[in-house]
């Protein structure tokens, strides 16, 4: 039998890391988790077991941390650069590297307006994530969040749709509203300060999910969009993924009782699954 190695990648996932700055006594955290997959010239080790050109992933955990060390991790997009950069430049053997990295967030504790300089809240799922694919000659970078977890209670419709005799859905102008929201966008030029954007782009998704009345979750996060685009003009397109959480009012007319839309199932499966790119027309 004859067959062919068409694409090939390797690399090690799931790196977890925290960093820790300290200035004046006031101290930063940072904690990520970082995947590394590696292309390039790698296909004796997958045709013939010639493991010479392998950088072993155990190394490329090991880099991790190195690099740390080396540059700080000021970012998660300025520490996924410079660690995407090191193997390109170190291996010649390496084509491109691509590094994910997904950031746990950490808040600080306040009381009575006031910061405290090294304790810090955890629990949500948020995550803040950023993508960077590194050859010697171009730098592809993303940055995005994800698990942003919103709900409203009311504000929020779905009236007009397509019917068949499969249809049981009602229509309603008032229903509950939940959804996760993950957030992708293009962020390349070295010069942006990324976590700023971010910061931007989070403000503008809960502001519109907040405060407009929607009539589908296709057209709330069409909106969400936009505003980012209007309020961020470094950033020309963005990516979101909208799940519809679904809570549906309890059928409690067969125990009798009326339901006032305030009695819901929240149903995590099946959901609904939204998503579109929008992107800046000059
Ligand atoms: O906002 C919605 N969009 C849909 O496409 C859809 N489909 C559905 O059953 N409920 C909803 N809600």
């Amino acid at each position: 039998m004859s067959v062919i190695l068409t694409n090939q990648s390797y690399g090690k996932s799931q790196v977890c890391l925290s960093y820790v700055t300290r200035r004046d006594g006031i101290h930063d955290f940072i904690q990520i988790t970082v995947d590394v997959a590696l292309e390039g010239d790698f296909h004796a080790a997958y045709l013939e077991g010639d493991n010479s050109n392998v950088v072993p992933t155990d190394t490329v955990k090991n880099t991790v941390y190195a690099i740390a060390r080396i540059h700080g991790v000021e970012s998660i997009e300025s520490f996924a650069q410079h660690l995407a950069k090191h193997f390109c430049k170190t291996y010649p053997q390496v084509d491109s590297t691509t590094v994910s990295i997904s950031q746990t967030l950490w808040t600080r504790v306040c009381r009575d307006g006031a910061s405290h300089d090294h304790a810090f809240v955890g629990g949500s799922n948020e995550r803040n994530t950023c993508r960077v694919v590194a050859t010697n000659d171009s730098l592809l970078m993303h940055s995005g969040l994800l698990g942003l977890q919103v709900l409203k209670t009311t504000e929020s419709g779905f009236v007009g749709f397509s019917k068949d005799q499969y249809t049981t859905l009602a229509e309603t102008t008032d229903r509950i509203f939940a959804t996760t929201i993950t957030a992708d966008w293009p962020c390349g030029d070295p010069t942006l300060d990324w976590t700023q954007i971010r910061d931007t782009v989070r403000g503008c998704l809960l502001d519109i999910f907040s405060n407009r009345y929607s009539p589908s979750v296709q057209k709330t996060l069409h909106e969400m969009a936009e505003a980012v685009l209007e309020e961020c003009p470094q950033i020309d397109e963005i990516a979101l993924k909208m799940p519809n959480q679904h809570h549906i009012p309890a059928d409690i007319a067969k125990l009798g009782l009326e339901n006032n839309n305030d009695i819901f199932v929240p149903s995590p499966e099946p959901f609904g699954v939204i998503s579109a790119t929008i992107r800046r027309v000059a």
